[in-house]
């Protein structure tokens, strides 16, 4: 990771999850023995649970850990073509550890899945260790510097105590300790929250290339016979980039409060309290998906946004959307953490506030519209005035339009109930509405804390254009999800011509700080790493430099002229 800042690479599972794994799941004596030669890398680790069979359906999972008292050892095993591990980063070549997850098996019965430290090559020679078939997966659509991995353990022996075994135990005669709360051994919410970061980061870099060469690049006329203007102040330019720049702040604030929530719930389940864990699952693993989502459609704009040079590997965009796409899948299937969200959460959250609970968290909002359903509606009816000024009301209109989205799924679940379908027919019946109303409580939580974390700027100057990016964040959503705003009857449609008329107005007031804007990140040339976002905007000059140094130009005629061209050329 020094050598390639903020690309991937074979270290990446050693640093990102092996060793938090252990820091979260290991025993003080693990701890010795593991995490201090890991540290100092001469363990190399990785994370091995997909198998080719089952990323998301953990219970699926075929890979088994059988303990054997006699020798006080696990017996690993892959028992069929779908259970050999799939897809572990540095697995291929690289590490010489991995964290595999299994079922465990003790006096004859089936525990589910634990986490345990398989030694897979030799300390000294890295030669595969004997039971062990472990390779690279092959290429990729991206990645292709991390040696992603299989594995196929065939009855390979480990002692007792490379168990995981910080929460559940086994005995040396076999008996299994069920840990204080099972839902500890998912883990992964690590991970997950730390991806929102990832989201900002993949966020900022592309709108900081995309509005530095937009402001560089000139094309066409705005006015005939004058100068061709900056590409920056087309309307429709600005339509496009302005958004992803708001979002890029906003999900920098949301990154932030997702880090700050991870140690606060963390340090508290630590301490044995595990009442906080619901609440930060359903949230990193809504944010996760949502964040991803939208950077990964940024991204693609900003690229597009560059026109033919945005195509180019020199302006960076390819490679950072092939190396963020995968966030999307890995770590949680977005469309699965969404669900997970709605299920285990909004819609348990929304049944517990109609009969009068009082909820904590985010889902508060909840008990508030549970409260107002209860109280008749004003006669007259339809949506309350709108200000496309005033950020507190935009935030009260999107958790309005989240209550509503979260009733709209539960009465589905409902009504499905009520024709007779099972709960998971049900459940799968709904799950379109499931995911819509994760979606728009994780609109709302960004929108909330965008405008939360406004409070804490005292410069006023700053403070003013970050209040421009909120309501430009807020409304562009709002423009975007209309249907949503306007079925739940929270917009009219004369309100919804205001918002973009007002949007309009934004991008205009936006222009003149753009470029500030996006230097503000601070991401300098080395990290970046693109021709199009140079700091000094010299693009031109250097877009030619980069092109006399591709391989093809080594040769002033290349040996492909000799060996075919010209024989052909004389054969005709
Ligand atoms: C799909 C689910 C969420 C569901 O599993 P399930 O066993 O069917 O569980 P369920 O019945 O829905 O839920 C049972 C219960 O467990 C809870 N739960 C589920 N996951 C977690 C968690 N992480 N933390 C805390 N709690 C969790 C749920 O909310 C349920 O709670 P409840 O019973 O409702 O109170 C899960 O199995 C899962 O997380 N699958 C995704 C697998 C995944 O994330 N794999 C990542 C592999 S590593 C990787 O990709 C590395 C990437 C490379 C890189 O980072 O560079
Ligand atoms: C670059 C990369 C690196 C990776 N690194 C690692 C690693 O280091 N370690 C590791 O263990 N794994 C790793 N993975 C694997 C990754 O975690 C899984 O691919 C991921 O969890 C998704 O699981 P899956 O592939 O089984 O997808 P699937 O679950 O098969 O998803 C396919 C489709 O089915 C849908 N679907 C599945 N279940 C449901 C459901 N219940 N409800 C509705 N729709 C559903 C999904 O929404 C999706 O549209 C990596 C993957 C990639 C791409």
């Amino acid at each position: 990771s020094c050598v390639h800042p903020d690309r991937p690479e074979p270290l990446d599972l050693h640093l990102g999850m092996f060793l938090p794994t252990l820091l979260n799941q290991a025993t003080p004596e693990q701890m010795e023995r593991f995490f201090t030669p890991a540290w100092n890398l001469r363990i190399i680790g990785t994370y091995a649970q997909t198998e080719m069979g089952h990323g998301t359906h953990l219970r699926g999972l075929e890979t088994t850990a059988t303990f054997d008292p006699s020798t006080q050892e696990f017996v690993l095993h892959s028992p069929t073509i779908s259970s050999i591990k799939w897809w572990p980063g540095g697995l291929g070549k690289t590490s010489n550890h991995a964290i595999v997850l299994a079922q465990l098996h003790t006096q004859g019965r089936c525990h589910g899945l634990h986490a345990f430290i398989v030694p897979i090559r030799d300390m000294d020679t890295h030669v595969p260790l004997p039971g062990v078939v472990v390779g690279d997966i092959g290429p990729k659509f991206g990645f292709s510097e991390v040696d992603n991995g299989f594995l196929k353990l065939e009855h390979v022996r480990i002692p007792l105590d490379n168990m995981l075994m910080k929460f559940a135990k086994v005995e040396p005669d076999g008996t299994y300790v069920k840990p204080p709360s099972a839902k500890l051994t998912y883990g992964m919410v690590f991970i997950r929250s730390m991806i929102v970061g990832q989201s900002a980061l993949a966020l900022a870099k592309s709108c900081t290339i995309a509005i530095r060469y937009s402001a560089v690049r000139h094309q066409s006329e705005l006015r005939p016979g004058e100068p061709e203007p900056q590409i920056l102040n087309y309307q429709t330019q600005q339509h496009k980039l302005f958004p992803v720049l708001a979002a890029a702040y906003a999900f920098t604030f949301v990154g932030q409060y997702m880090k700050d929530t991870y140690r606060r719930i963390s340090g508290d389940i630590h301490a044995g309290d595990y009442s906080q864990l619901p609440e930060l699952h359903a949230l990193s693993a809504g944010l996760k998906a949502f964040t991803t989502w939208a950077a990964n459609a940024a991204i693609e704009v900003c690229r597009m946004s560059c026109g033919g040079h945005g195509y180019s590997r020199s302006s960076a965009l390819p490679d950072i959307y092939v190396e963020f796409t995968p966030t999307c899948t890995y770590e949680g299937e977005n469309t699965v953490m969404m669900l997970q969200t709605a299920s285990r959460y909004l819609v348990k959250s929304y049944r517990q506030a109609s009969v009068g609970q009082r909820l904590q968290g985010s889902v508060s909002y909840l008990s508030e519209a549970a409260a107002q359903r209860l109280r008749p509606r004003p006669v007259s009816g339809g949506a309350a005035p709108l200000s496309t000024q005033d950020l507190l009301s935009l935030v009260h209109l999107y958790q309005r339009r989240a209550a509503s989205l979260v009733e709209l799924a539960a009465k589905s679940i409902q009504q499905e109930l009520q024709r007779g379908r099972s709960q998971e027919e049900a459940w799968n019946h709904s799950s379109i509405d499931l995911v819509r109303a994760s979606d728009a409580h994780c609109h709302f939580v960004v929108v909330k804390l965008f405008v939360d974390k406004l409070e804490q700027v005292d410069d006023a100057a700053v403070k003013a254009v970050l209040s421009t990016l909120a309501l430009l964040y807020a409304l562009k959503g709002l423009a975007d999800n209309s249907g949503d705003f306007l079925q739940a009857g929270l917009l009219t449609v004369p309100q919804a011509t205001r918002v973009s008329a007002r949007i309009k107005e934004l991008l205009e007031e936006l222009r003149p700080d753009a470029v500030a804007l996006v230097d503000a990140f601070d991401l300098n040339d080395r990290k970046l790493n693109s021709v199009l976002g140079r700091y000094d905007g010299n693009v031109y000059e250097h877009l030619y430099e980069w092109a006399r140094q591709s391989p093809l130009n080594a040769t002033e005629v290349h040996e492909s002229f000799h060996k075919y061209l010209k024989p052909l050329r004389s054969r005709l």
